[in-house]
């Protein structure tokens, strides 16, 4: 076992001292150690209950003669971050929770892990770290919250009280009924209801295999949940306990190319986040994968889309696809499009893909539709090209509520507050493309999501005739034309820096182009005088991230030299 270097021979007496000291007897020197890599923190409404789930998991594991050790990683609760400068944080915070579980789990040997992520860049963060650490590992995430209902009877959730502010300011709705929303959106514990980040993270973890059934789509606090995390937790000890099944279970092997592209598939399916893209190709870089931004349109090609949820069908939420037959339903239906999902793929289960979903079917066919009447015939994201975008932009087709083609004029702005001002200040009319720049990994720095200036957009009503284009990215209860990711970003000396005021610009979803109509002289001029702006940073976290990060395209990843 990897923990005999930690506790065998007469060289580790004084670590089995230390270990002795936190209750370990003679007998459980034989037994392996497993990480259990918490996120309990009580900020997060996905995660304030995650110390109950821990020991629900250490009981089982003890019970099942292993040896648990629990840690805990940080969170950060995008939606309480949003807004305001505390969002440059979020997804630095991916690369702190990688690097705290790879600290952990090497420096004491352990022989497995199981991790209890739940939102946005926890999921991740924990995924990542794991890759590095490569022993057999099990996620099994918090669970989803259930949706709200307005007074009326109306299924709201989080994107609902973000839009509502947007419709308070434009005068649509009234302050009491901007309190009803408040008080009723997240009315239970868990990720926030819809097809947001957190929930497509945990989605797309059924999809690679690493994660068992229904950790997408089974509510938190719930019988049935709690039976899942029993089920993991008894897995993971199966596996740790016997020597080939540890050789055969490693991360990597189950993590592997087919799993990345079974992953984009069902979020191409279900309309998932574009914050999976950024995070996709941030895992299959950590697992040492060739998957590149580019390969992503082949996938949405051939991939129809047949479940939409919050926030592109505005009263479908997580639970309604648990009851319509899950993530497996979904994945089952998949099956009968010719290469849209990878079948063959090993998944922690120890059964291959097919043999996990082939039970399910769909139980409501107006939740999850059949392959012959999807939403679309391609997937819900797509990757634009152009001169505006060398490297690539993303958009999350699945929330289009205007046209597919829009062409219009820029209105810049340096910085998501001076875009809010701008928005609420009426610089925003019908026709326009919202420009808000200096927000990428580098320029935020920390590519700030934004759902504030995406929000007053839908809210005030101009969801359908304004498009929004950022180096930044979004939350994943975005809608509307809103593309995200932009590379190169302005802080590297990209297009996006360069653009005027009254430039047209030009995007055509199902032909993959984001472009501004500019000629190659006119571009050459702009770029032989630019130079970007750079912010003076208060936080040196902050300033060491900026000096590491590469930009989108990859996934904003850390540079590192090995
Ligand atoms: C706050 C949200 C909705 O979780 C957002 O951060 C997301 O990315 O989906
Ligand atoms: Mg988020």
């Amino acid at each position: 076992m990897r923990s005999d270097e930690v506790k065998k021979g007469y060289h580790r007496t004084p670590h089995r001292s230390l270990f002795r000291a936190t209750g370990l007897k003679d007998e459980d020197f034989e037994k392996p150690f497993i990480g259990v890599a918490n996120s309990f923190i009580e900020i997060i409404p996905g995660h304030f209950f995650l110390n109950k789930v821990a020991n629900i998991i250490k009981e089982e594991i003890r019970a099942n003669g292993c040896i648990p050790f629990e840690f805990n990683t940080i969170g950060i609760d995008d939606g309480i971050a949003m807004g305001h400068d505390g969002m440059l944080y979020s997804l630095p915070s991916r690369e702190l929770i990688a690097s705290s579980i790879e600290s952990v789990m090497n420096a004491h040997k352990l022989d497995a892990m199981i991790a209890i992520p739940n939102c946005d860049k926890i999921v991740p963060g924990m995924i990542m770290g794991a890759l590095r650490v490569n022993v057999p590992t099990i996620f099994v995430s918090g669970g989803p919250m259930a949706k709200g209902y307005k007074k009326d009877g109306t299924p709201i959730d989080l994107a609902s009280a973000f839009e509502a502010v947007g419709k308070h300011e434009a005068g649509v709705i009234s302050e009491e009924q901007l309190r009803d929303i408040e008080c009723n959106a997240c009315p239970s514990a868990g990720s926030c209801s819809g097809m947001f980040t957190a929930n497509s993270m945990n989605t797309l973890m059924e999809a690679m295999g690493i994660a068992l059934p229904g950790n997408g789509t089974i509510l938190a606090q719930t019988v049935e949940r709690e039976t899942l995390y029993r089920k993991a937790a008894r897995r993971i000890c199966e596996i740790a306990k016997e020597e080939t099944a540890r050789k055969k279970f490693t991360l990597k092997n189950i993590l592997n190319e087919n799993a990345v592209r079974n992953a984009f598939a069902v979020d191409m399916a279900m309309g998932g986040s574009s914050n999976t893209v950024l995070h996709m190709l941030a895992i299959a870089n950590e697992a040492g994968l060739d998957f590149q931004l580019k390969d992503i349109n082949a996938i949405s090609r051939n991939v129809s889309h047949i479940a939409k949820i919050s926030p592109s069908l505005t009263n479908v939420h997580m639970e309604d696809i648990n009851r319509a037959g899950g993530v497996s339903a979904v994945m089952k239906e998949m099956t009968k499009r010719s290469n849209n999902i990878l079948i063959d793929n090993l998944t922690i289960s120890g059964e291959n893909l097919l043999q996990l979903i082939v039970g399910a079917e769909i139980k409501d066919k107006n939740i999850i539709r059949t392959i012959d009447n999807p939403y679309s015939e391609v997937g819900g994201l797509a990757i634009l090209y152009g001169n505006l975008a060398e490297q690539g932009a993303v958009i999350k087709t699945a929330g289009l509520t205007g046209s597919r083609v829009f062409t219009g004029k820029a209105v810049c702005f340096n910085g998501q507050q001076e875009a809010v001002d701008g928005i609420i200040g009426g610089k925003v009319k019908e026709g326009d493309v919202v420009v808000i720049r200096y927000e990428g990994p580098k320029g935020g720095p920390g590519m700030q999501e934004m759902l504030t200036p995406t929000s007053l957009i839908m809210g005030m009503g101009l969801g359908s005739s304004v498009a929004l284009i950022t180096d930044g990215r979004f939350s994943g209860a975005t809608r509307g034309a809103s593309i995200g990711h932009v590379s190169p970003e302005a802080a590297e000396g990209g297009m996006i820096g360069l653009i005027e005021d009254g430039d047209e610009i030009h995007i055509d979803v199902d032909n993959y182009i984001l472009s501004v109509k500019l000629s190659d002289e006119e571009i050459g001029k702009r770029k032989a005088n630019f130079v970007p702006l750079k912010k003076k940073l208060q936080s040196r976290w902050l300033s060491q991230y900026r000096a590491l990060v590469t930009n989108a395209s990859n996934g904003a990843v850390l540079k590192t030299d090995l």
